[in-house]
């Protein structure tokens, strides 16, 4: 019998009083996808640094292919065998992709081969795994899925025989998610293992072979895929049974408190990315917004929350428009913003939590009079929050960044959910979220939204899109291409989400 690729024992791990891995055992076997689930701060990611080298574990034994090992550090891990894609990519944007490859490759390798070489080894991996992209192509102007490829490109270069991504299809479109998967099957077939971390448990029953379960530190059960199910796994997961529906009566409209007429945006490279949208959101409603990421639905949403300002069109929260590109005024209008990317918008990770619990709320009245903070309050209100978005640990002096990425992400929501705003617009609001906190966040929505909020949310998931929203929008192309209702059929809702279809809305 051949050796595990990797097999784990007894591997443990603390952050000082946070347990994150607790004796942990684990064997994946060569040549298979292994899936790895867990809520958030289960202690997924904190396992996989161990193996890439970034953190030491304090006790426990990692073998690669039956050899005891120790990694010190990530060149360890490559040199062992083992590559790590990346939630948040480690790449130079200004570079092209030939040269993030060869970037930081072993020295020894370039001045034999050079450039040419590089090229050439480069062409044949895409040959062999279908990773096409262009090698001189500047990686900042490529979509997420080609940079996603260059990232796994540079693993294969530098010899991983054993591929670990961390959430890959989180910033993935559905089409772009597909191809992956079957990037992912070739790379099997050619006997490389894979250990894949996602909350998205049907990824997990379509792609791995095995699949692992972690809670609280802990490494609960392992199953071949084929004889356990999205409803077994939730559970091992949470260790409860989870609602994988949404229960929700009909919606019951009332005035209009969000209003966009005819808004007409530009980004940063001057390309139109707001072609003339309109819409409305009523108080007791959710509006979903479907489309394939990029479309301009980003665009949107900062428009509305007074990031970016329209080249033309109108604005108004709660029957009154909104002057001018402020954030602070679109908040003391009613509105509250759940950004798409908690990391570029919504955080600043290196702030304690307390901090970012209150972000952009720093002067309302309850957290002090004056310039100054009462940091008793700011403290009672941040535990709150914790409390009632179950962020774990609830602990408001902890350093943002140290926190889960799932955890981080409902620190965001917290803070704007349960502002009590009139208007709330919600970008990708489960990203990284495990399933029973996706169960707690829809059915907080649904309960905004019965207590006459206006919700806009978009979201790529087209799932949670149907579940949630009392009307559908589908942008395409800076334009809503169409309306739908909840009960839509979804063919035709991907169908006007690749621009076929017409019924423009009002
Ligand atoms: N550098 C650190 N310092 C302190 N605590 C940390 C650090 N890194 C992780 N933790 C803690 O370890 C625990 C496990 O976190 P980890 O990121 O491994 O979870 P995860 O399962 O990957 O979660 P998610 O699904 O949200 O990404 C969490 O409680 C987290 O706050």
């Amino acid at each position: 019998m051949t050796a595990p690729a990797i097999e784990l024992v007894g591997v443990d791990k603390s952050f000082g009083p946070v347990h994150a891995n607790r004796d942990i055992n684990l064997r994946v076997e060569k040549g298979t996808i292994h899936g790895i689930v867990g809520e958030n701060g289960a202690g997924k990611s904190t396992l996989m640094s161990i193996l890439y080298g970034f953190y030491q574990a304090d006790r426990g034994e990692i073998r690669v292919n039956g050899r005891r090992v120790r990694i010190p550090d990530s060149q360890a891990a490559i040199a062992l065998g083992i590559g790590m894609v990346h939630q948040h990519f480690m790449l130079v944007e200004p570079f092209t992709v030939l040269e993030n490859v060869m970037l930081g490759a072993e020295g020894g390798r370039l001045l034999r081969g050079g450039a040419a070489r590089a090229r050439a080894e480069l062409a044949r991996l895409a040959r062999e795994y279908g990773l096409e992209v262009d090698p001189d192509a500047v990686v900042g102007d490529l979509p997420v899925g080609q940079q996603q490829r260059v990232e796994i490109l540079k693993a294969l270069y530098r010899g991983a025989e054993i591929l670990i991504l961390d959430e890959p299809t989180g910033v993935l479109t559905p089409d772009e998610a597909d191809q992956l998967f079957r990037i992912l099957d070739q790379l099997r077939a050619q006997g490389k293992t894979v250990l894949l971390i996602t909350h998205k448990l049907r990824e997990i029953m379509a792609a791995t072979d095995a699949v692992s379960v972690m809670r609280a530190g802990r490494m609960v059960a392992t199953r071949a895929t084929a004889d356990t199910s999205v409803e077994e796994l939730a559970e091992l997961m949470v260790g409860r049974r989870v609602l994988l529906r949404v229960d929700k009566g009909p919606a019951r409209p009332g005035e209009v408190r969000l209003r966009v007429a005819d808004a007409r945006a530009h980004d940063a490279q001057g390309v139109e990315r707001l072609r003339g949208v309109s819409l409305e959101v009523r108080a007791g409603e959710i509006v979903g917004i479907a489309g394939v990421a990029g479309n301009g639905q980003s665009e949107l949403l900062e428009a509305i929350a007074g990031i970016r300002p329209l080249s033309a069109g109108r604005i108004e929260i709660c029957g009154a428009p909104l002057a001018r590109p402020d954030p602070a005024l679109a908040r003391r209008m009613g509105l509250a913003h759940v950004p798409e990317d908690r990391h570029r918008m919504g955080l600043v990770t290196r702030f304690p939590a307390r901090e970012n619990a209150i972000l952009g709320y720093h002067r309302a009245p309850r957290y002090g009079n004056g310039p100054f903070l009462d940091q008793g309050r700011v403290l009672e209100a941040c535990r709150e929050l914790m409390a009632a978005f179950d962020v774990r640990p609830p602990d408001p002096h902890l350093k943002t960044a140290n926190f889960s990425g799932g955890n981080q992400q409902k620190i965001v929501l917290a803070r704007e959910i349960e502002r009590d705003p009139e208007v709330l617009i919600v970008g990708q609001p489960t990203r990284g979220v495990d399933v029973g906190a996706i169960e707690a966040i829809h059915r907080r929505l649904i309960e905004l939204r019965d207590a006459g909020k206006a919700i806009l949310l978009v979201s790529v998931e087209l799932d949670e899109i149907r579940a949630l929203s009392d009307r559908i929008l589908v942008m395409f192309d800076g334009r809503l291409m169409g309306e739908r209702d909840a009960a839509a059929d979804e063919r035709e809702l991907g169908l006007l989400m690749s621009g076929v279809g017409a019924g423009r809305a009002a």
